[in-house]
């Protein structure tokens, strides 16, 4: 039986009159990537700021590892949504400094996992004259400081390069094999083919798929014909 860490039921979420998420149950499987696919506008952003407790205000339910969703459970999660909420002014250790500080996290984490995501070597570099890249890198190793179960990643591969994509998605492999889930979207089909085990698509805010990969199904079919219109 699969064990699901997240789950949603019927998950609806209005902005004044516009429906942008519609009635949405995602089953988010325990130990896996599930890759949530949509065009710009589909609702992803919106699903991953209900799911981390960013937006309050909806219709529906959440569980998580079988339990109603709490405020809690978000010790559990590491999120990087939208733009990675670092200190401009700050280098790259010294935000991650003040993550452990306020979640009393031993500080000799933080050279491991900056070293693990490849932003070891910014040395007194300011966040703020960052590359694009380097800031998604910084936001992810902020997100796995705390060690969660459960990584929601928004766009990720945005403004990496090929080899920083690459990186990633070993990365992110390498998560699953020790138990954790990773929840993360794009709105590239390529992106995600190649490491998501389960894949869910938004099409203006509902969920019109939601499958385990075998490998042997037409992705971009699928994702073309689920979209259209
Ligand atoms: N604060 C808000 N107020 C009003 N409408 C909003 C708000 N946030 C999002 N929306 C609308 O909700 C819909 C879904 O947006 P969302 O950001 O979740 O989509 P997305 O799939 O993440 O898109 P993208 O790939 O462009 O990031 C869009 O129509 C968007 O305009």
């Amino acid at each position: 039986m699969t064990e699901y860490i997240l789950t949603t039921n019927q998950l609806t979420k209005r902005f004044k009159q516009k429906v942008v998420l519609n009635h949405i149950n995602l089953k988010i499987p325990q130990g896996k990537i599930y890759g949530l696919l949509g065009i710009n506008g589909a609702g992803k952003s919106t699903t991953m700021k209900i799911i981390t407790g960013i937006i309050t205000d909806f219709e529906g339910g959440m569980e998580f590892k079988h339990q109603p969703w709490h405020r809690s459970i978000l010790q559990q999660i590491g999120s990087l949504i939208e733009y990675p909420a670092a200190y401009g002014n700050l280098t790259a250790f010294d935000n991650m400094k003040i993550i452990a500080l306020e979640d009393h996290l031993p500080l000799e984490k933080i050279p491991v996992i900056l070293a693990r995501l490849n932003i070891d070597n910014t040395g007194n570099k300011k966040v703020k004259n960052f590359s694009l890249g380097m800031k998604q890198r910084l936001g992810i190793a902020m997100a796995m400081l705390k060690n969660p179960d459960f990584l929601i990643l928004d766009e990720p591969f945005n403004g990496l390069d090929p080899y920083g994509i690459k990186e990633l998605k070993t990365y992110l492999k390498e998560l699953t094999q020790t138990g954790k889930t990773v929840l993360i979207s794009s709105h590239i089909l390529p992106e995600l083919q190649d490491i998501a085990e389960f894949i869910g698509i938004l099409n203006n805010g509902s969920l019109v798929y939601q499958q385990a990969v075998t490998g042997k199904e037409d992705l971009n079919q699928i994702f073309f014909e689920k979209t259209q219109g």
